[in-house]
This record gives C-alpha cells, structure tokens and sequence, in this order.
C-alpha cells in the first residue's frame, strides 16, 4: 500500500536519518561566576581548569562527538578532567554553561535539549536517556524493592497494569541477572553487584536509546565488576544503544567501546577508535596515559 502523504510529499524533502543517536556540540560547563570569559588561559595547553582571570572552574569546553546507535563512546581521562561534567549536562544532572545536545529521537534530533525546562528534561529521562551511575544509590531508591524500583520507571512512562508491570520488571531483572526471588526485596539489601544490575534494569526499562554509563563498575570487587561488565557488554549489543562510557579503568573503556575520547583538564585532546588509540596515542598527555594504564 502507498501511502499518500508518500506521494505528495515535495521531492528532495526527505533527509536521511542522522546517523548519529546522540549528537554533542561545543559543550562547556564553567564553576564560577562570569561566563566565558574565564576560557583564556585554561585548558591543556596552560595545564589547568582555573582561570587566571576570573578564578572561575573551566570543567569542561568545546567539547563535541557524535555517537551511533549501537555504538559505544568512551570517555577516559585523569580525575578531574571533565568526564563526569560532561555526562551530568546531557543527563540533566547539570545545567552546561554552552554548547548544544541533539538526541535523534527527540523532535527528529533538531531539538538542543540543554534548552529545555528541568521538567521536560526529567522527563526524557524516562525513556530517551537513562544514565548508570557508578553508585547504585544515585539511580536506585534503596528503600525499595528491586521490582518496585523498575516499576517506577515503568509507571513513569504511563504504565498503568499492575500485572504487566509486575511481568515485565521480572523480565528486566532476569535479563539482568538478579534472581526473581530477591524480586521483592529492599535493594538496600543487595550486595553492590547485585545492585548495579538492578539499576541497569531500571534504567533499560523503557528501552531508551540513549545510555550513559558513569563508572558502572568502579568500586565493586574485580570479579563482580568482570561480570557486570559482561553484562552491559551484552545489553548493549542486544538493545543496539547508543552508549557514552565514563570511566578512568582502561579495561572497561577497552572491553565496552568502539570509539574513544581522551579529555585533559576538560577538553578533549583525542578522539579515534578505541584499540587505535590504546595501541597507538598521538597526544602527549594521551601517551602519558596509555602508558600510566599500561603499568
Ligand atoms: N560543583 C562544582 N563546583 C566547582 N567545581 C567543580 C564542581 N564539580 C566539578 N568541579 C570541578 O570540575 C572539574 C571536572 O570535574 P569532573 O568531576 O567532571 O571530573 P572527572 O574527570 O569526572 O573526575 P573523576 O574521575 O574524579 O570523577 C574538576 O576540577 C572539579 O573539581
């Protein structure tokens, strides 16, 4: 069947799909009072975040990437560098001082949705882009259940069915691997793995595009961190996300990204694909680091 909006659509009117899910451009964030004023003088090229002129906080600048659906964008860099800055403006959690984001789904991608009021932004993070954080307690409500926990989402994107929601909160935690039995258990009451998998599924339960994961294994036992690791691994090549990765363990950033982004006192030096740049470092500070990680 044809469809007639098809047919009397304008020719040259259809665009290609962006081929991007989540599109950055020009980002900054500055502490601090003035606005960008405070950029001379920071950087890594000057060696530092703190304006001379202003003694505002420049965390991070001019920062742009484009990531595909399915694919996975890492962010490495030392502490302080501007990684969890960029993460927490695109989140929401942070109001970003320039700069735009486009998110595909929302309005055809032609929305910045740094511009948006704090309450549409909340509630995209209802199912266009949910964010892991690397303490459970960021992203979970610990006094209360695992199934609850999801539910909430669940609810928040018009759920209304209390059995299907039920069956489909189970479903995301045997995904995730948390046994059902513990399904109606306080989440306070999880070990720290079994808590990360809880809020992977949560944070999966719409189905959003768009993940950000914030250090998702960083603090738990290497062996448990090995298999929340698998696990991500695997969601995010079964639900084709589009995913930004923060994280200063070359190890998770190498097993869960394609692409990868160095950032230096809240710039990026680098960008290229992940094994290259491991392999091969063109930056200085790059260089510095591979072979900091490398031992
Ligand atoms: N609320 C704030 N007020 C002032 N400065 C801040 C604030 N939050 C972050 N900063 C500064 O911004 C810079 C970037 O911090 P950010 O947390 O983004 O770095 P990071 O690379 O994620 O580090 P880490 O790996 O330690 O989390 C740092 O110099 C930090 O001290």
């Amino acid at each position: 069947m044809t469809l007639v909006a098809e047919e009397t659509r304008p020719v040259g009117s259809e665009e290609a799909a962006p081929a991007w899910a989540l599109k950055v451009e020009g980002l900054g964030r500055i502490f601090g009072s003035g606005g960008a004023e405070a950029v001379p003088g920071t950087g890594p090229e000057h060696d530092t975040v703190i304006s001379p002129l202003t003694g505002a906080v420049v965390a991070a600048w001019d920062v742009s990437f484009e990531v595909a659906p399915g694919e996975a964008l890492g962010i490495v860099g030392e502490s302080g560098s501007g990684k969890s800055t960029v993460v927490r403006c695109i989140s929401g959690d942070e109001q970003a001082s320039a700069g735009a984001a486009y998110l595909r789904t929302v309005d055809g991608g032609l929305t910045n949705i740094l511009s948006l009021s704090p309450a549409a932004r909340r509630k995209l993070r209802v199912d266009q882009v949910s964010v892991v954080y690397q303490d459970p307690a960021a992203g979970l409500d610990l006094g209360v259940t695992a199934g609850g926990n999801v539910a909430e989402r669940l609810t928040a994107a018009g759920w209304r069915h209390f059995g299907r929601i039920r069956e489909r909160a189970g479903e995301l935690l045997t995904r995730t691997e948390v046994p059902l039995v513990r399904m109606d258990h306080l989440v306070r009451t999880f070990s720290g793995g079994m808590r990360q998998r809880v809020q992977l599924a949560k944070a999966l339960a719409n189905r959003p595009p768009v993940v950000l994961l914030d250090e998702p294994t960083t603090g738990l036992d290497a062996s448990v961190a090995a298999g929340v690791l698998d696990l991500v691994r695997s969601l995010l090549e079964e639900y084709g996300l589009a995913a930004l990765v923060i994280s200063h363990d070359f190890s998770v950033i190498e097993m869960l990204t394609n692409r990868v982004a160095v950032m230096q006192h809240g710039r990026i030096v680098e960008t290229g694909l992940t094994d290259q740049v491991f392999e091969d470092p063109q930056h200085p500070y790059s260089q510095r680091l591979v072979a900091a990680a490398r031992g």
